[in-house]
């Protein structure tokens, strides 16, 4: 089976600073891919190329097979995203938010099953201005599940939840995952990455210094913990 995001030689210069050097990536249905990396590594460039919201400079992205610069319309309707800034009208409440999102899509998911799930039943009625940064937080998980998607792009995924939101959010990952959906997160959690994560891909200034399993990448460092492991790849001076 063909895999269901693919990047070759992705890369993208923002004039002349280049954010991203020839990204390979290939993600199986139904796995979960974490792109990694330190602040300004690239990972949210990489989405942007993936998605086709920014023009790579070169190389090539399907997603399902498709180019999603082409086919943008067919894809959107099977791709569930939370990126890290989300505009939305001044006033508009959570339910608001979701009934015109869930509006977009032919078969949405009930949006009121989700914010139960994710713990907003009663902020449902609140203006999205005023929820914590977490409760923000997992109604932007809650949007991007809205479609009922088949690949799902989650961008920093529990920035600013507490412990026990991030499990909640880990559970309802690991059977969507289960469910066949296919997954591509960043994070700098690497508690998260190690629960979640079939494959990782950890950018250090644009460029790819690891691509496999956790496993693999403790193996191939002089660590036996995997954050010693990723602090390793991401060393400056390495
Ligand atoms: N629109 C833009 N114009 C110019 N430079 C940009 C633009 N977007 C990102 N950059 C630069 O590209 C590099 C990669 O940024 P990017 O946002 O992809 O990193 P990131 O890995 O997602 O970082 P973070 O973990 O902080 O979210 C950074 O040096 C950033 O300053």
């Amino acid at each position: 089976m063909s895999p269901v995001i693919q990047t070759s030689r992705l890369t993208k210069s923002y004039g002349p600073l280049l954010a991203l050097k020839g990204l390979d990536l290939s993600v199986e249905r139904g796995t979960v891919c974490g792109l990694l990396g330190a602040n300004g590594a690239g990972k949210s460039t990489a989405i942007a190329c993936m998605l086709g919201l920014q023009r790579p400079s070169s190389g090539a992205v399907q997603i399902l097979g498709q180019d999603p610069r082409i086919a943008r319309k067919q894809l959107f309707k099977q791709v569930g995203v939370q990126l890290q800034e989300t505009s939305f009208q001044e006033k508009i409440t959570a339910e608001e938010l979701c009934q015109v999102s869930a509006a977009l899509y032919h078969r949405p998911h009930d949006y009121r099953q989700l914010l139960a799930q994710f713990g907003l039943a009663d902020k449902a009625g609140r203006p999205v201005k005023e929820l914590s940064g977490g409760q923000r937080q997992k109604l932007f998980i809650t949007l991007a599940l809205l479609p009922n998607p088949q690949v799902v792009f989650l961008d920093e995924l529990t920035t600013g939840l507490d412990p026990r939101a991030r499990r909640e959010v880990w559970a309802i990952l690991s059977s969507l995952k289960a469910s066949g959906v296919t997954i591509l997160l960043t994070s700098h959690f690497m508690d998260e990455v190690e629960a979640l994560c079939d494959h990782i891909c950890i950018l250090k200034h644009g460029k790819t210094v690891f691509s496999g399993t956790v496993g693999q990448a403790v193996a191939d460092s002089p660590y036996t913990a995997f954050e010693d492991a990723y602090l390793w790849y991401t060393e400056e001076d390495r």
